[in-house]
């Protein structure tokens, strides 16, 4: 008989390996191509049609991080996608956590998956459940190991050569029978064993037989920044915009598609605080911007710019500052929404050039993490997005240090 599948996400990991001083978010909240790991990790899940319920394992301080992660997804959640739970302090604890809540679902197996790990493909989950749906207890996706293996001391020195033949490098999805692998964690914590860094070790050491299923290589945990750098990489490459090809003769238009440019322009006076929000990141200084939302100057440009490209209204029309909602929103949001209203119609961003016009704070040491993260919003490569600054030469309100302009170009292409 064919048993319900359950999917557990663990996501309730803080990524230390992955630490940086400009991005506190876990590795599984990082952007890649505009949003989030655990986005694209939960709509391979999401998508399966053997899947009946997802779960994901969650951090008890990143609920926020979480909601704008499912607000993110592009496949629907339904009722299919449960009310997260919240993990432990190890991977091991927060697997337990997840299986604790599946144990009143109708589902017969469960595949327990990295949050870290977003290139799973729909055939490495597939070959795990058909395992188990052919009776198999515990199924794990693995890779043989490639490379030639090394044992070295602390200093790195090598020392010997390690065997490969038979060695295999385990992957996540990894697929059990619910009740077998529920018990085995249940054991392996009266027991005290509470470092299992996989789940198939905690199934081994219960004495249950693993079977492997294939994986592959693309299929890699994010831990390191090199890691997420990869990833962000391929995930530009998968997004990426198709170059316009070279004008030639009266054809040339067709193949651009429907150009459209549009402009914002959009200004935020100075109040008592100590950091200003443009261009998505926070900029320490010794006034903030005042405003209805968190007063972003330069993403309230690009989204009136995006806007005006598709003759949409404008930034007030969607999201007006009378509306409660939006107060002391974030304006990636307001971003988010105006470049969904393009892609509805079948468009893509092809180009953003913003510039912002102040005295301070200097914009030039902050540049390249705005570009960064104007491309994450908008998933478009870094390459595509541009930002200018400028003083007035001491003249007009921003001469006076009294406030911020910014002023945005941005180019559209939509099908004809
Ligand atoms: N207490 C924990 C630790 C890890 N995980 C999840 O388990 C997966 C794989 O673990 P790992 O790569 O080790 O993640 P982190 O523990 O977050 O990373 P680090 O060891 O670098 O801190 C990740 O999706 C992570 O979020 C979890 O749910 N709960
Ligand atoms: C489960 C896992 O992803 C399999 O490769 C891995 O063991 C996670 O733990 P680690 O702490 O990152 O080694």
């Amino acid at each position: 008989m064919t048993k319900q599948v359950a999917a557990i996400i663990v996501a309730g990991g803080r990524g230390s390996r992955l630490a940086s001083s400009d991005d506190d978010r876990p590795k599984q909240y990082r952007t890649l191509a505009g949003r989030p790991v655990l986005t694209y990790t939960l709509e391979q899940f999401l998508d399966h049609p053997a899947i009946s319920k997802v779960l994901v394992v969650r951090h008890a301080d990143d609920l926020q991080l979480y909601d704008n992660a499912i607000a993110d997804l592009k496949v629907p959640a339904t009722d299919r996608l449960l009310t997260s739970v919240e993990g432990g302090a190890t991977r091991q604890a927060s697997v337990y956590a997840g299986l604790n809540a599946l144990q009143y679902s109708e589902c017969g197996v469960v595949l327990i998956h990295d949050a870290a790990r977003p290139f799973v493909t729909h055939d490495a989950i597939t070959a795990v459940i058909e395992r188990l749906q052919q009776g198999a207890k515990a199924v794990l996706s693995a890779i043989p190991v490639v490379d030639t293996l090394k044992r070295a001391n602390a200093d790195t020195h090598s020392l010997s050569t390690v065997d490969r033949k038979g060695l295999w490098a385990a992957q996540t999805p990894q697929g059990f029978d619910l009740k077998t692998i529920w018990e085995a964690h249940q054991q392996a914590l009266q027991s005290g064993r509470t470092d299992s860094t996989d789940d198939t070790a905690v199934a081994e050491w219960a004495g249950h037989q693993i079977e492997l299923a294939d994986g592959n290589a693309d299929n890699f945990k994010i831990t390191s920044p090199a890691d997420l750098e990869r990833a962000r990489k391929i995930m530009e490459m998968t997004n990426q915009i198709e170059p316009p090809r070279p004008l030639a003769g009266s054809h040339a238009l067709a193949g651009l598609g429907d150009v459209r440019m549009g402009t914002g322009y959009d200004v935020h006076a100075f109040d008592t605080g100590d950091a200003v929000i443009l261009g998505g990141i926070s900029i320490p200084h010794d006034r903030k911007l005042k405003g209805h939302s968190d007063a972003d100057v330069v993403l309230h440009a690009i989204t009136d710019a995006v806007l005006g490209a598709i003759g949409d209204g404008d930034i007030g029309t969607h999201f007006p500052p009378s509306d409660p909602k939006w107060k002391g929103a974030a304006s990636d949001q307001f971003l988010h929404d105006a470049i969904r209203r393009v892609e509805d119609k079948g468009g893509r961003i092809a180009h953003i050039d913003a510039t912002i016009i102040c005295e301070l704070p200097k914009i030039g040491p902050h540049r390249e993490r705005m570009r960064q993260a104007i491309a994450d919003i908008c998933a478009l490569p870094v390459s595509r997005v541009s930002v200018k600054a400028t003083t007035s030469e001491r003249l007009g309100f921003t001469g006076r240090k009294e406030g911020i302009a910014s002023i945005a170009a941005v180019t559209v292409r939509l099908p004809f």
